[in-house]
């Protein structure tokens, strides 16, 4: 089955249009994870963030339809940081979780192709097998072509960066050339690149990210982009809420997922939580994060 129909498959399956981003920061883990850190080596860390990651996919697996493992904070640990973020992947997939792997890879055709057999790759080709990879575009089209073949032969899928959250990505985003935004050309390019490959849910391989904290833009993008599936980051700790990502979803509730990270895997530092859970029992603060979210997003999405 494609990628889109999996992710709406999923969707369905656990009622839920969540994304829980594995964003794993040192300062930041449970102090019972931090404090059994026997020294400061980078494997010592790598422990720490792949029990962190799994106690996490454990809380959520059926609550959620996928997980989102930002890489950079593996590659912050080096080889062995790279060690877990392939020990997570599969983890999560082990438990019948999709995994949206957040690279922002890219690059010339030739290398692009390396990139996208590392993430999207079968068997030893593919270290961090995932089913999805945040993709830059600013290489242009024929940067983007070999996630599109491999997209095809693996039923894979990748995000690609249209608008993202950040308060400073107008300056390149917002662009106009020839009456249109460069996020507004990425987006086309998105939907002619979907062509001939839509699955039975109506949405192709090619999806979109598009931060909840342009929401004006992402109903433009919505409409823009009926066949994309659209990530969304930038829910909680970024300031977007539910109200903000509503116009990322079609009339049936599916076309869009909703990434948080930092609310939900650090819900035991969040005040409402601190108090009745605290760091003890952090994973209890996870679940009712998650199901805090999949409320707030379920009375305006019906899946
Ligand atoms: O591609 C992404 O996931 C992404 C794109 C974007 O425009 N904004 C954005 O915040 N992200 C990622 O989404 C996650 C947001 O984390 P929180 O702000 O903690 O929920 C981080 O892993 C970011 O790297």
């Amino acid at each position: 089955m494609n990628f889109a129909d999996r992710l709406a498959a999923a969707v369905q399956r656990t009622g839920s249009v969540t994304c829980v981003g594995l964003d794993p920061r040192k300062a930041q883990l449970p102090a019972v994870i931090r404090n059994s850190v026997a020294d400061e080596s980078a494997d010592a860390w790598a422990a720490a963030y792949t029990q962190f990651c799994k106690e996490i996919i454990d809380v959520v697996k059926d609550i959620v339809p996928c997980v989102k493992p930002q890489a950079a904070f593996f590659e912050q640990l080096g080889p062995a940081g790279m060690v877990a973020l392939g020990q997570v992947i599969r983890y999560a997939h082990g438990k019948g979780l999709l995994v949206i792997t957040d690279g922002k890879r890219n690059d010339i055709g030739s290398t692009a192709t390396a990139y996208a057999q590392a993430y999207l790759g079968a068997g030893d080709r593919s270290p961090w097998g995932s089913d999805s990879l945040t993709v830059s575009p600013y290489l242009g089209q024929d940067s983007l072509e070999p996630f599109v073949k491999i997209c095809d032969q693996r039923e894979a899928g990748v995000f690609v960066l249209v608008k993202t959250s950040n308060p400073g990505g107008g300056l390149l985003q917002d662009r106009e050339t020839d009456g249109q935004t460069v996020y507004q050309r990425v987006a086309a390019l998105l939907t002619e690149l979907n062509q001939g490959r839509i699955g039975e849910c109506g949405y192709g391989p090619m999806g979109a990210v598009v931060g909840a904290t342009y929401p004006e833009q992402l109903v433009a993008m919505r409409a823009a982009m009926p066949q994309s599936w659209i990530l969304i980051p930038g829910f909680g700790a970024q300031g977007g809420a539910a109200d903000d990502v509503l116009g990322g979803f079609d009339s049936k509730g599916l076309g869009a997922v909703v990434n948080s990270s930092r609310h939900i895997i650090f819900a035991h530092e969040r005040e409402e939580f601190r108090e009745k859970y605290g760091d003890a029992q952090w994973q209890q603060a996870v679940e009712a994060a998650t199901n805090q979210m999949n409320q707030q997003l379920g009375t305006i999405v019906k899946v």
